[in-house]
């Protein structure tokens, strides 16, 4: 071999290691940069066989037979057409028109086999209007390393929780979705997904609350932008009263506004607090529940009074309290009726789910029974390895698998205290505001 041969072939290894690294690395850029382009061209040259292969044409028109008889030779069978293809970050968005007879099952059934035929990681089908449908095909696994698109902005209410397993951002929308239960083994993730969203309300004029009745651990941290935490069931208990009047007082707004001006026009007319004037309009309440098992435990005759009427007010504020602009975030370990009385009926009332990984079936079946029993099995098959990955679900039957984007408890902290002049002040809620922890405090925080 010659000194020239030689370099060359350390040339090619190193690109080939940093194509490698690269890949591996920054899965994104390499997806963008060499994964999209090859596939585009896969996906072209082989779209009709793969078509044929996967059982995805129809039998040919009366109007090609015709033509084709004209012609003396053989009318092939028809394929669905590929009108458009575009590259996303995560993988490639095909825009198809169906042939008549076909639906969008027939793709969906299919999904493994063009996964397999296309070598991509993963294919998702949704329908568009009527005849038209749109095939995600995924380059790489986009929960390994989740990277948030930068179109992923936060609004008004509105965070970008999570990537989900097909590209798109899964967001914790309170005005879609009031109310929504955060379940999860230990060590499975739920404290890192509460984290980010806290941090994306953080820098919203939005009042945050905090339950944590494991004595605060989990959300004292982020006391410089909490309008009110309680960290015992004896706090909680006066706090779920404050809420409660604090709601009360909302709907009496409410309706003062609605009966002003007996000519006021029909549009001025409102049912929640989205329609007051913006000068009245009270500022909208995130309360945050870590551990709700927490509430419902008992060890006395006293406790259980207290028990009582703590889950009474958690219902009445999950019935009532979107027109109030009061939403629950509500997170535990397990919530079955085994909690004892109106856990069941609290659970219902919470229509936004998210399961991370889960100890056993019966739990997924708390979390998301309700939802799909293949979000169930969807659940229960997170591995321990698997941190942050979860089902999200919601009652219309709709569900994902996604996975939040790794967010320090050091980061969360900076956060909220970067954004601690947002902290609205809502005066029921003044005598639960927390004292800003010490800088000690803080420093043990930067440690995570
Ligand atoms: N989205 C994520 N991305 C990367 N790592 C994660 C993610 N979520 C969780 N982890 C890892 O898992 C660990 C445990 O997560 P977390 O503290 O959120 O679990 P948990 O369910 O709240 O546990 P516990 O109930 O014991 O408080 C984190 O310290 C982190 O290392």
């Amino acid at each position: 071999m010659t000194g020239g041969q030689i370099a060359a072939f350390i040339g090619l290894a190193l690109i080939v290691a940093g194509l490698l690294v690269l890949r591996r690395l920054r899965p994104v850029w390499y997806w963008v940069a060499f994964g999209a382009p090859a596939k585009l061209v896969r996906i072209a040259i082989t779209y009709r066989s793969v078509m044929e292969a996967c059982g995805l044409t129809e039998p040919p028109s009366r109007l090609r037979l015709a033509v084709a008889a004209a012609a003396k030779r053989t009318a092939s069978r028809m394929v669905p057409r590929l009108t458009r293809a575009r590259i996303t970050a995560s993988g490639l968005v095909l825009r198809i028109k169906m042939q008549p007879g076909q639906e969008v099952h027939d793709f969906e059934t299919a999904t493994e086999r063009l996964r397999h035929s296309w070598r991509s990681y993963a294919v998702h089908v949704t329908a568009l209007t009527p005849g038209w449908l749109q095939v995600r095909v995924i380059g790489y696994d986009v929960l390994r390393r989740v990277v948030m698109p930068r179109t992923a902005t936060p609004k008004l209410l509105s965070v970008p929780v999570a990537l989900r397993s097909d590209g798109a951002v899964h967001m914790r929308d309170f005005r879609t979705i009031a109310h929504e239960l955060v379940m999860g083994a230990t060590e499975s993730g739920k404290s890192v997904y509460l984290r980010g969203l806290l941090t994306g309300l953080a820098a919203q004029p939005v009042a945050l609350v905090g339950i944590d009745c494991k004595w605060g651990v989990e959300l004292a941290p982020f006391s410089p932008r909490l309008s009110a935490l309680a960290c015992t069931p004896g706090e909680a208990a006066d706090l779920l009263d404050a809420l409660v009047t604090e709601m009360t007082e909302r709907y009496e707004l409410i309706r003062t506004v609605q009966r002003l001006a007996p000519g006021s026009s029909p549009e001025s007319i409102t049912s929640d607090i989205w329609g007051l004037p913006e000068d009245t309009r009270p500022v909208p309440v995130v309360v945050f529940i870590d551990e709700v098992a927490e509430l419902f435990l008992t060890a006395s005759a006293a406790d259980e009074k207290r028990r009582d009427q703590m889950v009474t007010q958690l219902v009445r504020l999950a019935q009532l309290g979107r027109a109030a602009g009061i939403y629950l975030e509500v997170c535990g370990q397990r919530f079955g009726a085994e909690l004892g009385k109106g856990a069941t009926a609290l659970r219902a009332q919470l229509t936004g789910r998210i399961s991370h990984r889960v100890n056993d079936e019966t739990t997924a079946k708390m979390a998301l029974g309700d939802i799909s029993p293949v979000a169930v099995v969807a659940a229960t098959t997170i591995g321990p390895d698997q941190r942050g990955v979860a089902v999200a679900g919601d009652s219309s039957g709709g569900w994902s698998l996604v996975r939040s984007p790794f967010t320090g408890l050091a980061d969360a902290v900076a956060a909220c205290t970067e954004h601690a002049h947002l902290t609205p002040s809502v005066p029921s809620l003044d005598p639960f505001r927390p004292a800003a922890p010490s800088r000690g405090f803080a420093l043990v925080a930067d440690k995570d």
